[in-house]
């Protein structure tokens, strides 16, 4: 059978019970091919055992995965996944290239292909100045950056990753990052669970939000501020004496009144939908109440914002 318009992993009610917990009750999703999709959501929401179940590490208690058009348990399926966990899986008594020898033969690389795919490994890695050096001896940014290869060496065109930037340094994300973006660019889709909000903002092109084992957002960026939090712009306002009463804009039309400001505070905060048209009116308004204007922010909702509003703030563990 021919699978060639079939997406990169198509999900039906996946669901996952471990005896009585339902880790996941019935996910649905699509990653299209060529896409990058950034899984959020609380801890305990589901996304280990969700990439598990996509990897073929756990069986599904009901549900069906199929990659590329072929079922998960299917040699097509098989080859056509990249697993990168979030524990290290490496050997710290070994050296990063008996590291990827060691991975690309459990990965079936063919023999002629394993050691251009080693040298392939350790220039994209960076880390070809170390291949020789034992990985116990590691930072946390190189280890992960072995781990992403070994998850690789096969050249998937699917690659799960299990929060890949957990423990690492800016510099270290930021390198991940422009690897993962190679792999893209040559063709790879990619599904990534991250708790890091800007990571999943700036590198992913769809965002889907888990929460107690169900899927409660999916959309682009933009797709899901405007269905939760909505476009409007937050300002806020340092003026030069503690506000005394709200601030109030007068006028109908598009140009409402707006009730804002703690008093006892030198700042008024408030939400205006259109910058271009309100704007100007409110800080006439604030200045026509008699304070001066020593600063001004506007900030754009963010998926921060997208993410609180969807999940709230109970801590979940
Ligand atoms: N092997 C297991 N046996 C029993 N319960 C499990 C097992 N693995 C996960 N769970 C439970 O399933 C739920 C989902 O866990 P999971 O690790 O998938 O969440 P997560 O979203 O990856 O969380 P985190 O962000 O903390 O990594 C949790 O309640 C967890 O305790």
């Amino acid at each position: 059978m021919i699978h060639a318009e079939a997406p990169a992993l198509e999900i039906v009610n996946l669901r996952k019970n471990y005896r009585r917990l339902e880790a996941l009750r019935g996910v649905d999703f699509v990653l299209q091919r060529g896409e990058r999709l950034a899984f959020l959501g609380p801890n305990g929401a589901g996304k280990t055992t969700l990439i598990r179940a996509l990897a073929g590490r756990t069986r599904p208690t009901a549900g069906t995965i199929k990659v590329l058009g072929h079922p998960i348990h299917s040699i097509g399926a098989r080859q056509a996944l990249g697993l990168v966990p979030q524990d290290l899986a490496l050997y710290g008594d070994l050296t990063t290239r008996e590291n990827l020898f060691a991975f690309g033969k459990f990965h079936g690389v063919p023999r002629r292909e394993l050691k251009k795919r080693v040298a392939w490994a350790l220039d994209w890695t960076g880390l070809k100045d170390r291949a020789g050096d034992l990985v116990a001896g590691f930072s946390g940014g190189m280890k992960r950056r072995v781990n992403l290869a070994c998850g690789v060496l096969h050249r998937p065109k699917i690659i799960l990753l299990d929060e890949p930037t957990v423990g690492v340094d800016p510099q270290s994300r930021q390198r991940i990052f422009t690897m993962l973006d190679q792999l893209n660019e040559e063709g790879a889709s990619i599904l990534l669970t991250t708790h890091h909000l800007d990571e999943a903002e700036q590198r992913s092109d769809r965002i889907v939000i888990l929460d107690q084992g169900r899927v409660i957002a999916d959309g682009t960026i933009d797709e899901l501020v405007l269905s939760t939090v909505g476009h409007s712009r937050l300002v806020k306002v340092r003026i030069d004496r503690p506000l005394v009463a709200p601030v109030t804009v007068p006028g109908g039309g598009s140009v409402r009144s707006y009730q804002v400001g703690i008093a006892g505070r030198e700042m008024i905060e408030t939400r205006i939908d259109d910058v271009a048209v309100d704007l100007a009116p409110f800080l006439q308004a604030v200045r026509k109440d008699g304070y001066m204007v020593s600063d001004m922010e506007v900030h754009a909702p963010s998926l921060h914002h997208v993410f609180l509003h969807l999940t709230g703030n109970e801590l979940r563990d």
